[in-house]
């Protein structure tokens, strides 16, 4: 190691108070604790990533005698380490150029910069600053121009539902490592085009979803008790005390579109009212409590007083509901979108309004929506809107499914824990599109283990290849896992002499299959 590497290991002694998030071993990197204003992590500034190290995957467990050493320079070494290896394009020029570890290649070296867009929650970039990395922070969606623009600063990128991550995008930063959807969609990015560019993706597959659910139990009784109507004539001035029109919910059917993750919590919350509960979803899934799936979706459609989505926004369920659909709905039945607004004709459905053959509807998500807050809500994303915004109860919102502080928390706390242990352990258990492999952590001891993370093409006698490549050293131990066309391998190696891994490096690198090669030690 350089006399310039050692200066930057972050100081953590024995009396360090101990500070961690606990991540339990083999989970999908969900930490035990929630995030916020109690956290350890928050408080006390320095890395969670001891948590790694000493408690999850290290063979030492808790309590072992090592685990401040863990801390200091298994956690720190491999996050410090991280970029030296990078390809020679990575546009880490804010940090001096020091002595590479063959003695003299002169490698640049910087801390890793994480992009965080759409106002993610603060407590995610405090998690990724306290991991080592540089965070920017920024509360609107950027375009596509503006992400080509700024984007190649960055190794590690974190949006929402708004920024879209095109081709276009990922071809033109061939130094981008990992994306974090601090979300449940991931329709928003090209999973495949970065899979194929190395690049991988996660995402919060149900931190959010009890509040969705929630949200949708509350639209169910506002329109059938027509309370934005109500609420917005008292504003100007009417009393307009009326029953008519009105009903309670209870022996009611709802009909659940997509039994997920948010349909099937959906479900429980609507019997608690004394729904009944149908659904509707391309795979047989069990029923919880006393719904029932029914077999298409028209029997969905015309069995139920309120017909709710729960699906992803894929080509199949792009425009699933249109004149046609609507049509086999109930006359004076209800309509509610939280899924994505795609899915929905919103035309089709401000005919089935204005024609009083359904009572009313709520929509949270629109084919498209502005990227920041504000004035913007306008027929500039879609002629459909200024008919929306005439009707009669139909309950309009700012795609705020997902956003309360219980979820934004819990998402920040899973992906920024997810993007630490790909960056700095390469770990892709939970990634959404390349194949989910893990190892447990090297350990600290011995200053001559390395980490080979290898993304590759899926063919044949790639690992043969590689495998003689490390064969004068001792593997410890490697996993490999192929999703469609690429494949995944980790390797650790034991054994390996400073002036050996940028040779390593290279000759990995150049394998005829090589999409990413990054090293960690
Ligand atoms: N409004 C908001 O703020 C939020 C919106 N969402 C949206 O909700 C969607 C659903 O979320 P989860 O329940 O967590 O997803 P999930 O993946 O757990 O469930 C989706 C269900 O839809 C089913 N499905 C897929 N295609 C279908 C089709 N053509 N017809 C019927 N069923 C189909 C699947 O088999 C699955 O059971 C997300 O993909 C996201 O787009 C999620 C969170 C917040
Ligand atoms: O989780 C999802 O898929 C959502 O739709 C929520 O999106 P948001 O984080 O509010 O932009």
């Amino acid at each position: 190691m350089s006399a310039s590497n050692a200066n930057r290991r972050p100081s953590v002694s024995a009396s360090d108070p101990p500070t961690f998030i606990p991540i339990p071993a083999n989970t999908r990197g969900i930490p035990a604790s929630s995030f916020g204003p109690l956290s350890p992590v928050a408080t006390t500034g320095t890395s969670p990533l001891a948590s790694y190290a000493s408690y999850g995957t290290s063979p030492q467990g808790p309590g072992s005698h090592n685990r401040q050493r863990s801390t200091s320079s298994a956690a720190f070494g491999i996050a410090r380490q991280l970029t030296a290896f990078l390809p020679a394009d990575y546009p880490l020029d804010e940090e001096p150029e020091h002595e590479g570890p063959n003695g003299g290649s002169a490698k640049k070296q910087g801390k890793v910069k994480v992009l965080l867009l759409e106002n993610i929650n603060l407590d995610a970039a405090n998690f990724l600053k306290n991991a080592g990395y540089e965070v920017d922070h920024v509360s609107k969606a950027y375009s596509e121009e503006e992400l080509l623009q700024k984007l190649p600063n960055y190794q590690a990128i974190g949006i929402r539902s708004k920024t879209k991550i095109t081709k276009k995008v990922i071809d033109a930063n061939p130094q981008l490592l990992v994306i974090g959807c601090f979300c449940i969609g991931t329709n928003q990015v090209d999973l495949d085009s970065a899979a194929k560019k190395g690049i991988a993706v996660f995402n919060s597959p149900f931190s959010n979803s009890r509040s969705v659910a929630e949200l949708v139990i509350s639209e169910i009784i506002a329109l059938s008790r027509q309370l934005t109507d109500r609420s917005g004539e008292l504003k100007q001035g009417i009393w307009n005390k009326v029953s008519k029109g009105c009903w309670e919910i209870r022996g009611k059917t709802l009909g659940i579109v997509g039994y997920g993750h948010i349909g099937a919590q959906l479900s429980v919350l609507a019997e608690a009212f004394g729904m009944s509960v149908i659904y509707y979803d391309v795979i047989p899934i069990m029923p919880l409590g006393t719904a029932r799936q029914v077999d298409t979706l028209e029997d969905l459609l015309s069995k139920s007083d309120f017909v709710t989505l729960h699906v992803p926004e894929i080509p199949d369920t792009i425009g699933m509901m249109g004149a046609l659909e609507f049509s086999q709905m109930k006359n004076g039945a209800y309509f509610i979108n939280n899924a994505r607004g795609k899915v929905v004709d919103l035309d089709a459905l401000a005919d089935a309004l204005e024609s009083k053959h359904l009572a009313g509807a709520a929509i949270d998500v629109f084919p498209r929506e502005p990227g920041s807050n504000g004035p913007g809500f306008d027929g500039s994303l879609g002629s459909f809107i200024p008919r929306l915004r005439q009707l009669n109860n139909l309950i309009l919102t700012p795609h705020i499914g997902g956003s309360t502080e219980e979820a934004q928390r819990a998402i920040g706390s899973e992906v920024a824990t997810a993007l630490v242990r790909y960056l700095n352990y390469g770990t892709t258990l939970g990634s959404v599109n390349f194949p989910e492999v893990d190892l447990r952590a090297i350990t600290a001891q011995d200053e001559r283990h390395i980490r080979l993370c290898f993304v590759h093409r899926n063919e044949p006698g790639v690992l043969k290849v590689v495998n003689n490549i490390l064969s004068d050293h001792n593997i410890e131990k490697q996993f490999s896992d192929s999703k469609g066309d690429i494949a995944y391998l980790m390797a650790d190696i034991s054994g390996v002499g400073h002036e050996e891994v940028a040779d390593i490096y290279t000759q990995i690198k150049r394998t005829q299959a090589n999409i990413l090669t990054r090293l960690l030690y």
